[in-house]
């Protein structure tokens, strides 16, 4: 069996794509690479709120997995909107990479808790609102691009260090450059932040389908995302709001931490709960009930006013 591989062209999501491929390869599947490149990876000079978060790094994937020419599209499961069209199935979820955001920087001595002021380059807008909430001594400047353009701007001095995904710098192999580890009660990461997300269409074979997920979804991973999801989904937030969410499994128990935080970092309301691994979606949608409740409609729709 021949299984088309759809991705973007970064060298991150390169990686993604070979992981996959790998994963396939290993039980005898043919596997063939096909590089798309979206929105998102065109337009660089202007910040992803402005530009209209919805499918930027996903459009142009999905159109091709409509017409046929790849099966499966691979996405950092963080950059997916929190619904699809029908036409479109989530099948995988790879097991998550620790979830946690790094500080990075030529200068590994650098930690936001020393006190000591320094400019940090970042476009996330939950990032930037964490850093004026917990470390307002620390100045920050817009940064998009990948992260071989972020890490030559840091280079070029635009900035002493870069907040980032640590899957994504463990990935490309930059661990020499990590300065800090920052807490997850603090940064909690985007939804889905540190997973590979698996997507096709809803019209691919069953029997495609079947293979695909037995050989790529971490079913642990998938409970956690499932609640993740459904969780950003009732609070209607795309990449460019900051709300946060992280779940994780253990020994059966499921718990979710789940949050919103105001763009000036002024206002930070979030949530744990405990919940039925069998039901991952019910624990998502509860703790954005229970943050509705405590106010974070209002926080949303000052974000919306913003942008
Ligand atoms: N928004 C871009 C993006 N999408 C996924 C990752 C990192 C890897 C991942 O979380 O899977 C990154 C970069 C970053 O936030 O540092």
């Amino acid at each position: 069996m021949l299984i088309k591989i759809g991705t973007r062209g970064s060298k991150l999501a390169l990686w993604q794509a070979y992981y996959v491929e790998k994963m396939l390869q290993k039980d005898g599947i043919d596997t063939q690479i096909i590089i798309i490149e979206t929105k998102g990876d065109k337009i660089l000079d202007r910040s992803l709120a402005k530009i209209g978060s919805k499918g930027v790094f996903t459009q142009e994937l999905e159109d091709q997995l409509l017409t046929g020419a790849i099966d499966i599209a691979v996405h950092s499961a963080k950059d997916l909107q929190s619904s699809l069209d029908l036409a479109f199935e989530l099948i995988a979820f790879t097991e998550r990479e620790k979830a946690n955001d790094v500080l990075v920087s030529r200068n590994t001595s650098l930690s936001l808790k020393s006190g000591e002021t320094f400019v940090v380059g970042t476009s996330s807008t939950r990032r930037i609102a964490v850093l004026k909430h917990f470390y307002p001594h620390i100045k920050t400047v817009d940064m998009r691009g990948n992260l071989q353009t972020r890490l030559r701007k840091l280079d070029e001095g635009q900035c002493d260090a870069l907040l980032l995904a640590y899957a994504g710098v463990h990935r490309m192999e930059y661990d020499d450059l990590i300065a800090e580890h920052l807490l997850l009660d603090e940064f909690t990461p985007a939804v889905g932040q540190g997973s590979v997300a698996i997507e096709c269409a809803s019209a691919l074979s069953g029997e495609k389908k079947a293979l695909l997920k037995a050989l790529l979804n971490d079913e642990d991973t998938e409970k956690c995302l499932l609640a993740e999801r459904a969780f950003l989904h009732k609070l209607q937030g795309g990449c460019s709001v900051p709300v946060f969410g992280m779940a994780t499994l253990h020994a059966k128990q499921l718990s979710m931490t789940g949050g919103i935080i105001s763009l000036d970092g002024s206002k930070v309301i979030r949530k744990t709960l405990a919940g039925s691994e069998t039901y991952p979606e019910q624990l998502g949608t509860a703790i954005a009930d229970e943050l509705l409740d405590a106010g974070a409609g209002q926080i949303l729709e000052e974000i919306k006013g913003h942008q």
